[in-house]
């Protein structure tokens, strides 16, 4: 868990800046778990109270037990009581944009469908989308 204090803090809390959210994002390309893929992925998901949560991809020689970043970030955060997701970014260090892959954006929907989701290719340039835009007619609660 991270708390950023910048000139952009509101109120009590504490704010990260986009390019701040970037940064957190790219440091965990270092930490990716990849000896199967060679592909890392690192991702930084602010909460609404200002709070970061980092992850990257762990894979596991049974490949159906690999974690992608994104949801490293957002399980720590659920599992630390944060619920209410603003934004994630994802770095990748290829030249496409990393854009999250169909089982993240389902969990991403189950917290917060109408979060921001930046995708970074590695130039560290941004592409950001709407979580509906990426996962049209998603399954949620309100079918249950
Ligand atoms: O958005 C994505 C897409 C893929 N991966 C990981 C899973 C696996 O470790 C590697 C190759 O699929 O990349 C992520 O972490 N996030
Ligand atoms: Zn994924």
């Amino acid at each position: 868990m991270l708390q950023f204090s910048s000139e952009t803090s509101r109120k009590e809390t504490c704010f990260v800046t986009r390019d701040e959210l970037c940064r957190a994002a790219a440091a965990m390309l270092d930490r990716a778990y990849i000896p199967y893929s060679h592909f890392p992925v690192g991702a930084a998901l602010e909460c609404a109270d200002g709070t970061v949560f980092t992850g990257c991809n762990i894979e596991n020689a049974a490949y159906g037990c690999t974690i992608c970043a994104e949801r490293t970030a957002i399980f720590k955060a659920v599992s630390e009581g944060h619920r209410d997701f603003v934004r994630i970014v994802i770095a990748g260090k290829s030249e496409d944009y990393c854009v999250p892959c169909g089982s993240c954006r389902q969990v991403m929907m189950e917290f917060a469908p109408e979060m921001e989701v930046i995708c970074l290719n590695g130039q560290g340039q941004a592409r950001s989308f709407r979580l509906r835009e990426l996962l049209p007619y998603g399954f949620d609660q309100s079918w249950l």
